[in-house]
């Protein structure tokens, strides 16, 4: 059944949450009117997922991509320690698209936004003879100072949360399915890569203990630690032995002969936050995650200088460039 663009509007704001406490009106007029409490600031974030870059058929299935352009963006509003709470989504739609595979990516934008309980609030259609993309936008509110790149003192712990490098690992998996990895460990690498967990109770964690300094990993740890270098004007000095390398990732990497913590540096797409904290910041951020079994990891020291270096176990420095995941790399 082909549907008109109004009528494809209708049929998949009817699959997703449109409504909420903060939505005075929601999608089907020029602009979404919303409210925010007293005392709140607002977080807005937007960012495009396209074929080819993102995904491929072999790697994401309609619903992933749904589910991963809207975590992606929930992630951004997660690192600066606030609550999600609209999501606007813009498709660019190839002309021989299935209705069906737009059904199933709005039911992955369903299940993300019904998680962190967002609500739809708009979007936009249009055709293209290029490859589908996804443009999803995030709005999010704090009362709290948000958790900026720029705030890391030397003297700061920097730490990461959860376990990295897991997503990458995955799309290796997945873009080459020969690989020899005990089942197991595939079914976890895949389900990181296309369903990551955006870290919102962490990051509100972070911001309510007083982290100095907060970004998610989409690039990669190597290319995020070299952001909050830069925007704080210091040295991160990271001890690659503490990193938590995500254990179905080391042993992909083992068994193809590869540095693990290359997925971590380099491979991006894990969405777990990366950030710094005073000593006494820190102690606070542990045991609050603690009890919310959130895992946070010290990973190194900041110092004053500038870039990020990696101290490894045998007592050898290296400068860690930036050089994750670039769309337009020099
Ligand atoms: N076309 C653009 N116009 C204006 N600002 C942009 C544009 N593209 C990216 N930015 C801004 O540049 C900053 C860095 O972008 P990006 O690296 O994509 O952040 P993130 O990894 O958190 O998505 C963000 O604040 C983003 O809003
Ligand atoms: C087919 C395919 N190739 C490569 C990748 C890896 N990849 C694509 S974009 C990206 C980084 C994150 O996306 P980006 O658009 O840079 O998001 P942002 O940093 O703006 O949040 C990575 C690691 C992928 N997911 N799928
Ligand atoms: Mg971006
Ligand atoms: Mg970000
Ligand atoms: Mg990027």
């Amino acid at each position: 059944m082909k549907l008109d663009e109004f009528g494809l509007i209708r049929n998949l704001t009817s699959r997703v949450p449109t409504t909420g406490r903060h939505v005075v009106v929601g999608p089907t007029d020029d602009a979404a009117v919303l409210s925010i409490e007293p005392g709140e600031q607002v977080l807005v974030s937007t960012d495009t997922m396209v074929g080819g870059a993102h995904f491929l058929p072999e790697t994401m299935a309609p619903f992933d991509i749904g589910y991963k352009a809207v975590a992606a963006s929930i992630s951004d509003i997660a690192a600066m320690g606030g609550e999600p709470r609209q999501v606007l989504v813009a498709l660019g739609i190839p002309s021989d698209l299935e209705p069906v595979f737009l059904e199933a990516l709005y039911d992955g934008v369903c299940d993300i936004c019904s998680y962190f309980d967002c609500a739809v609030v708009g979007g936009d259609v249009v055709r293209t003879d290029g490859p589908l993309f996804v443009n999803t936008t995030v709005l999010g509110a704090t009362s709290r100072p948000p958790l900026l790149r720029s705030g890391a003192k030397p003297g700061d712990v920097v730490f990461v949360t959860g376990q990295i490098g897991s997503s990458g690992a995955g799309l290796d998996f997945l873009l080459h399915p020969k690989l020899l990895i005990d089942p197991a460990d595939g079914a976890v690498l895949k389900e990181r890569h296309q369903r990551p967990k955006p870290q919102v109770t962490a990051g509100q964690i972070l911001s309510l203990e007083g982290a100095s300094s907060c970004d998610d990993i989409s690039d990669g740890l190597a290319s995020e630690l070299n952001e909050i270098a830069s925007a704080s004007g210091v040295r991160l000095r990271i001890e690659t032995a503490r990193i938590p390398v995500h254990v179905a990732a080391r042993n992909l990497g083992r068994l193809q002969g590869k540095d693990p913590l290359d997925y971590a540096w380099y491979g991006g797409e894990d969405y777990q936050l990366v950030g710094t904290a005073s000593p006494f910041a820190f102690a606070r951020i542990l045991a609050r995650a603690e009890s919310m079994q959130i895992q946070v990891t010290q990973i190194g020291r900041v110092m004053q200088g500038d870039g990020v270096v990696a101290e490894f176990p045998d007592g050898t420095l290296d400068v860690i460039t930036a050089k994750g995941y670039n769309h337009f790399p020099g």
